[in-house]
């Protein structure tokens, strides 16, 4: 590192891209996606309608969405050997581990994997988008000794990811609110997780190791893996007073509570957390039983309280997951499934507009030389 180098741990305020897929515009309060607001979009749009936006150009008429949903169905269908390569697998392998093998494993079916063309990456990103779910579904039934659920034709997308993971058609409102899940999960600008799959994409190489990195980098608790820890957080609770309680003592022990705050918001609410929680208010009431929602509440008024701190959306899409009937462990690899189309348009930028990353160091370890060779 020179002089005229900066360095920002853990890349805090820097800028590593330019993009014209998103942006967190903290000073509106929006969550920009190719133009439109993803909260405001969230109030009439649905996933699909992302997918035609994220991949394609602008937003869909009901004619191009149909043909996005077709597009979709036509890949269903996982090869069955990646079903038998996920047959392998310890049972107690993690479904987010599993997912990474079978993201990995789909590559060898791809028989022009080193052409990154627009057209072939975007035709990869359907595939992706159709196959993943069956293989976030699939690998976990596989895992539980359960029987595997293929998708069904006469289902929505979303309605199908649900029904492949829970074995039961979906209601009409059951699957709506799953849909807005998956609308609000689906891009986030610069997270870890794209990061990752942009800088594996720049050494171009192919979409199925950018985003077999990109799973690595969701599992972790900081990032995607926090709404799977929230939900344990809640259940091990059991009551509002043992919640706060719980938080209370986390707190004094210096723990971070999983679900709050953010590097981007810090300490401003995640905009999406607002609409989950008005999803989880919903779910409460269809299902007359309001505990989990009044759980939140309490937490967050703790939270505020103690540290000035707002929840994310894995906070409230923790317990709409697990009023949906869906595991725990299938948490973060959905949250991945419904990031697959942000991660594929950004994936295809970097190789429309290549330029390698490869950032330099801040040196902290020894000199053993005393011959100086200028500076590199
Ligand atoms: C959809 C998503 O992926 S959103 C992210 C999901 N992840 C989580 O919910 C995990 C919990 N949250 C966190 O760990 C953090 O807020 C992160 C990782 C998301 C962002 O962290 P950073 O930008 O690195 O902030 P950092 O960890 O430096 O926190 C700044 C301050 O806030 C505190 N803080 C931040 N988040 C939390 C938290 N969840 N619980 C308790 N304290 C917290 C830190 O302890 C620190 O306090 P200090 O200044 O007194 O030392
Ligand atoms: O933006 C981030 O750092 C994490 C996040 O909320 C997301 O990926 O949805």
């Amino acid at each position: 590192m020179t002089d005229t180098m900066t360095f920002s741990p853990g890349l805090e305020g820097v800028v590593a891209a330019e993009t014209a897929i998103s942006l967190l515009d903290t000073v509106l309060g929006q969550i920009v996606i190719k133009g439109y607001d993803l909260i405001e979009l969230s109030k009439t749009k649905g996933y699909l309608d992302i997918v035609h936006l994220l991949l394609e150009d602008g937003l869909p008429t009901e004619a191009e969405k149909a043909d996005v949903e077709a597009k979709l169905k036509a890949e269903y269908d996982l090869p069955e050997d990646v079903m038998k390569v996920l047959q392998l697998l310890p049972e107690e392998t993690h479904p987010m581990d599993a997912l990474r093998t079978g993201i990995s494993a789909l590559a060898g079916y791809d028989p022009t994997i080193d052409h990154h063309t627009l057209a072939a990456n975007k035709a990869r990103a359907y595939k992706l988008l159709s196959q993943i779910p069956e293989i976030i579904a699939n690998s976990y039934h596989i895992l539980q000794k359960e029987e595997t659920v293929r998708p069904l034709n006469e289902l929505s997308y979303s309605a199908n990811f649900l029904y492949m993971i829970t074995g039961k058609k979906p209601t009409n409102l059951e699957a709506s609110i799953f849909d807005q899940s998956l609308l609000l999960y689906s891009e986030h600008e610069m997270p870890n997780s794209t990061f990752t799959a942009r800088v594996i994409a720049s050494t171009l190489s192919d979409i199925y190791g950018a985003l077999t990195g990109a799973v690595a980098s969701l599992k972790g608790n900081l990032h995607g893996g926090a709404n799977e820890a929230v939900m344990h957080m809640l259940l091990g609770a059991g009551s509002v007073e043992a919640f706060e309680t719980l938080l209370e003592k986390r707190l004094q022990n210096k723990e971070k509570i999983m679900g709050f705050g953010h590097r981007v918001y810090m300490k401003k609410i995640d905009p999406r957390a607002l609409v989950m929680k008005d999803e989880l208010k919903a779910l409460c009431e269809l299902k007359g039983d309001d505990l989990l929602y009044r759980m939140c509440e309490a937490g967050e008024k703790v939270m505020e309280r103690e540290k000035g701190l707002y929840p994310n959306l894995d906070y409230y899409a923790a317990p709409v997951y697990s009023m949906l009937g869906i595991p725990i462990p299938l948490f973060t690899p959905i949250f991945f499934g419904a990031r697959t189309v942000g991660l594929c348009a950004h994936i295809i930028e970097q190789h429309e507009n290549n330029r390698l990353f490869r950032p330099r160091v801040h040196y902290n370890g020894e000199r053993h030389s005393h011959q100086s060779t200028g500076e590199l």
